[in-house]
């Protein structure tokens, strides 16, 4: 069965989806909204801006049409950056085709609402959550688009409709693994993002392997316990969506949001920081939200804390780290 895919929004992750669909054996239209970019897509096969020195298969389309993208899909790739998707999606609601499997590739939460991707995407497109999928795991664009061994998650709470989204995207260099937690999934691909922020200003300050490790394994239980208050399945977490996707940020001097946090520990201000950084970091605006659910929650998240005091209420960053390491003593617990 060949799938075809409308990939909205050619950034590095929405160029990269549509080269592993591509490469899946599917038919797949990338949409653009910057022309120069189409054109370097459909002329040139590449994108320059966002993934340099990476050649396109002559195969691959893009198109600065939305309706051209979503004529006939059966599954919408969403890839703009997680604060605009409500915008984005409404502007094509009435494209969508009927039964289309919505797939978020989007690693944040709504600030103001706290709502996820995929209930964003129920809200906006008026969609029931078993025509919703996420896609997620450990992979940093350019490697993947270099074709580089990897795996990721389709989840949704359909099974088969995880199942269709697995069969599209599985290459001979890529496994995809089926998952019904969404809730797991998004959290784990979100919250890690506020992590990787936390260990890049680690490595910024000049702490070594045994700080960044020790902020990754407690990273990774405040996501488990926000998980658990969540409903999401603490196994999730010690998956691919978990654990691998934090392990694979964390330690990445590819992800932006390490390298956003490194460059503030290195003593940038905020301000140069976001003058340098031209591609989408998520953890910065959703640390805020996140914190938000976890208040609502009731769930304490002091990482999420400490890096939501330095990047939005002007903490120093020598004072949250004091912050964190003089907590007070307790045992080891993962999760709740
Ligand atoms: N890059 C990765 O390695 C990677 C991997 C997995 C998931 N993701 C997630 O994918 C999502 C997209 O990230 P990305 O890496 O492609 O980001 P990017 O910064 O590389 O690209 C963002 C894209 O969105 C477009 N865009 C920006 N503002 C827009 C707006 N207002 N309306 C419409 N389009 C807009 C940009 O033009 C660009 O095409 C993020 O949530 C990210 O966390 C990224
Ligand atoms: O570059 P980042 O920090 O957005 O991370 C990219 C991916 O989410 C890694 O899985």
């Amino acid at each position: 069965m060949t799938y075809r895919t409308a990939v909205m929004g050619a950034g590095s992750w929405g160029t990269t989806f549509t080269k592993l669909l591509h490469d899946a054996g599917g038919e797949v239209v990338l949409w653009g909204r910057r022309p120069e970019v189409v054109e370097a897509v459909n002329e040139r096969h590449e994108n320059p801006d966002y993934l340099p020195g990476i050649t396109l298969p002559e195969g691959v389309r893009a198109t600065l049409d939305p309706a051209e993208a979503l004529d006939g899909a059966d599954f919408v790739a969403l890839a703009v950056p997680a604060q605009t998707l409500r915008h984005n999606l409404g502007a094509w609601r009435t494209l969508l085709p009927q039964d289309a499997v919505l797939v978020s590739l989007m690693k944040g939460v709504e600030l103001g609402t706290s709502r996820r991707m995929s209930e964003v995407i129920c809200e906006v497109a008026d969609v029931p959550e078993e025509r919703v999928g996420v896609f997620c795991g450990p992979n940093l664009a350019r490697e993947v688009a270099a074709g580089q061994p990897g795996a990721a998650v389709a989840a949704c709470t359909d099974e088969d409709a995880a199942r269709r989204l697995q069969a599209a995207t599985m290459t001979p260099y890529f496994r995809v693994y089926t998952s019904t937690d969404v809730v797991g999934c998004e959290l784990g691909g979100a919250v890690k993002n506020i992590v990787a922020l936390c260990v890049g200003m680690a490595v910024g300050l000049g702490f070594g392997a045994s700080t960044q490790a020790l902020l990754m394994t407690r990273g990774l239980a405040e996501i488990a316990r926000l998980g658990a208050a969540l409903g999401a399945d603490e196994h999730t977490f010690a998956g691919l969506a978990g654990m691998g996707d934090l392990v694979g940020t964390c330690m990445s001097p590819l992800s932006r949001n390490r390298t956003f946090g490194e460059n503030l520990g290195r003593g940038m201000t905020l301000d140069e920081v976001v003058a340098v950084t031209k591609q989408t970091a998520e953890g910065v605006k959703s640390a805020e939200a996140v914190m938000e659910l976890a208040r609502k929650h009731n769930v304490e998240m002091p990482i999420t804390e400490a890096v939501t005091a330095v990047l939005h209420h002007g903490m120093p960053i020598k004072e949250a780290a004091v912050s964190l390491i003089s907590r007070s003593p307790k045992p080891e617990r993962y999760g709740l």
